[in-house]
């Protein structure tokens, strides 16, 4: 529940396809919202996430909201990404950060949470534009019935 509004999330994984790069469009298209993680114990994955930017950039638009997860952050030993490179990264991109561990499952609601709050301002925020837009387009089918 946000604001008295009950929100039904649908999620879609990606299952695995991500490591070949071939994710099809349609995760692509319609999405409202990104989950971009990496492994905070595997600087491949962390290195991989400006690639998956550009490609969130270039498949759904700049105004969909994406939020970054360091993953993994129970395996404090193996940490092989500072925290604050996660921190960097999505402030280059401004977007929300937290590190997160499924296994004990830290942060994983709050994240969702923040996500969903986003995706929520910017709908109310869309749909005061269309508002606008169709007070708009009155004016103007007055002014051509002239
Ligand atoms: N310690 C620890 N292990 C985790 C955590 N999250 C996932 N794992 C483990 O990491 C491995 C990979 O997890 P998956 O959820 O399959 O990762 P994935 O990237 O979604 O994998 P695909 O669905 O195949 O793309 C599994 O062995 C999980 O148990 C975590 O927060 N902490």
């Amino acid at each position: 529940m946000f604001n008295d509004t009950r929100v039904k999330l649908q999620i879609w994984d990606t299952a695995g396809q991500e490591r070949f790069h071939t994710l099809s469009t349609s995760y692509f298209r319609g999405a409202q919202g990104f989950v971009l993680v990496y492994d905070i114990t595997n600087l491949k994955s962390f290195q991989s996430i400006t690639v998956w930017m550009s490609d969130i950039y270039e498949k759904a638009g700049d105004e969909v909201d994406v939020i970054l997860l360091g993953n993994k952050c129970d395996k404090e030993s193996e940490r092989v990404v500072p925290k604050q490179k996660g921190e960097k990264l999505a402030w280059e991109y401004g977007m929300p950060f937290f590190e997160t561990s499924a296994k004990e499952n830290v942060n994983i609601e709050h994240a969702f949470s923040v996500l969903t709050k986003e995706i929520l301002e910017k709908k109310s925020s869309v749909l005061h534009d269309l508002d606008v837009v169709s007070l708009n387009e009155t004016k103007k089918r007055t002014c051509c019935a002239f």
